[in-house]
C-alpha cells in the first residue's frame, strides 16, 4: 500500500521530521522566535521544515515528482546576525539526520519551501500547534499534495497522539494517511512497516451525542460561541480542547464526531493558511467524513497560502453535518 513515490516521500519525510521535533522537545530547546504576526516559532519548527525540504529537493530530482514546497516557515529570521544562536540549535537537530549540513544549507533547505503554490504544490506545517508543542501537549507535522485546488495525498504524523480513536495523550504516536479514492489509514509513528489500520469515522447519528473538538488557544476560535453551538445542538457534553490537526485525526478514526474552528472576536477577518487544514481535512473526507467551511462551502486550496474563500472549518462524521451547519447559522457564526 502506498508505494508510489509521493506517498513514499511524505510518509518518510514526515516521520524524520516528526523524530527531529520529539528530539527538540526531548533535549528541552524550547526557544521561541516571535514572527511578525506574533506568533511563535521553534527551534523544532525549523528543523523539521529543513528536513523535508531537503527530502523533496532529493525525491523530485530522484523520480520527478512535484518539487514545490509551499511551508509555513522561512529562513528569513533565522539569516539575521541576532539568530545566529537559534540558527545553531537548529543546524545541530538537522546534523542528526544530515552530519555534514551546514548552517547556510539549513536555511536554504528551510526556503526550499518558500515557493508559491501552483497547480500543483506539496504544502507543509512543520509544527502544527506550536503552542501546544511549547505546552508539551499535542502538535502535528502535517504534509499535502494539492493537485488543481483539491488535496489528492495528506499525511499526519502525530508524536504524543497513542492511537487516533482516543485524544488521549501518549508516547507511541500515530502516522496517518490518506490518498483520494484509496481511503484513510493509520499506523504506529515509531514503527514503520506494510502494516495499514483502516480509518472509520463514528456512526453517531443524534445531534445530541456529538462529541465537539476544538482548539486549546483562544485566540485561534471563539470558545463563547463554541459552547452556544453546543446548547444549540442539544449537546451536554463539554467539548474538548486539542491543539492542532491531531484532532482531525481524532475525528477520523471515530474519537469525536465534530470539529469547528470559528473566527476569533480579536480576528473576524482571518483566513485560514493552507497548511492548517490540507492533509487533515484529507484524512477525514477519506475516512467518511466532510469537511466545509462555516457556510458549508468546500474549502478551496486555489487560492494561493490562504483558503481566501472561506470562512472557518467544520468538520463531522458527514451524518451530522446539516445539523451542524444549521445550528452554525442558528448562532449567527
Ligand atoms: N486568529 C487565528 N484564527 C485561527 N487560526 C489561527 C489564528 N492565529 C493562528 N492560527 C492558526 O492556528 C493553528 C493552530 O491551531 P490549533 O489552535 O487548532 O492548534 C496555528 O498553527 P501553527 O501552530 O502551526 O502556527 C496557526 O496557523
Ligand atoms: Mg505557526
Ligand atoms: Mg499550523
Ligand atoms: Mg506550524
Amino acid at each position: 500500500m502506498f508505494k508510489t513515490p509521493e506517498a513514499k516521500f511524505a510518509i518518510d519525510a514526515v516521520r524524520e521530521a516528526a523524530a527531529l521535533a520529539r528530539r527538540v522537545q526531548a533535549e528541552m530547546v524550547t526557544d521561541a522566535l516571535t514572527k511578525g504576526d506574533k506568533s511563535p516559532v521553534t527551534v523544532g519548527d525549523f528543523a523539521a521544515q529543513a528536513v523535508v525540504g531537503k527530502r523533496l529537493a532529493e525525491a523530485s530530482a530522484a523520480h520527478g515528482i512535484c518539487g514545490v514546497l509551499v511551508g509555513e516557515e522561512s529562513a528569513d529570521d533565522l539569516r539575521k546576525v541576532d539568530a545566529e544562536k537559534t540558527l545553531e540549535q537548529v543546524t545541530h537537530f538537522v546534523r542528526t539526520i544530515a552530519p555534514d549540513a551546514t548552517p547556510e544549507e539549513v536555511c536554504d533547505w528551510i526556503d526550499v519551501g518558500a515557493a508559491n503554490p501552483g497547480d500543483a504544490y506539496w504544502t507543509l506545517d512543520p509544527i502544527d500547534g506550536t503552542k501546544g508543542f511549547l505546552r508539551g501537549d499535542q502538535y502535528a507535522v502535517a504534509l499535502a499534495l494539492v493537485e488543481n485546488g483539491r488535496v489528492t495525498l495528506g499525511v499526519l504524523g502525530c508524536p504524543c497522539l497513542e492511537q487516533p480513536s482516543s485524544a488521549a495523550q501518549g508516547e507511541s504516536g500515530s502516522l496517518l494517511i490518506a490518498k483520494r479514492g484509496e481511503g484513510a489509514f493509520w499506523q504506529l509513528l515509531s514503527m514503520a512497516n506494510d502494516d495499514w489500520h483502516p480509518l472509520r469515522v463514528a456512526d453517531q447519528t443524534d445531534p445530541a451525542g456529538t462529541r465537539m473538538l476544538r482548539s486549546v488557544e483562544k485566540g485561534h476560535t471563539n470558545l463563547g460561541a463554541i459552547d452556544h453551538l453546543a446548547t444549540a445542538m442539544g449537546v451536554a457534553a463539554e467539548p474538548v480542547g486539542m491543539d492542532s490537526q491531531a484532532k482531525y485525526a481524532v475525528l477520523a478514526a471515530g474519537g469525536g464526531e465534530m470539529l469547528v474552528r470559528l473566527l476569533s472576536e480579536d480576528r473576524p477577518d482571518y483566513r485560514e493558511k493552507v497548511w492548517d487544514q490540507a492533509a487533515g481535512s484529507i484524512v477525514i473526507e477519506e475516512a467518511g467524513g466532510r469537511v466545509t467551511d462555516l457556510d458549508g462551502k468546500p474549502l478551496d486550496f486555489s487560492q494561493g497560502r490562504t483558503l481566501a474563500n472561506n470562512r472557518g472549518v467544520v468538520a463531522t462524521n458527514g451524518a451530522l453535518h446539516e445539523a451542524a451547519l444549521a445550528a452554525l447559522k442558528s448562532i449567527g457564526a
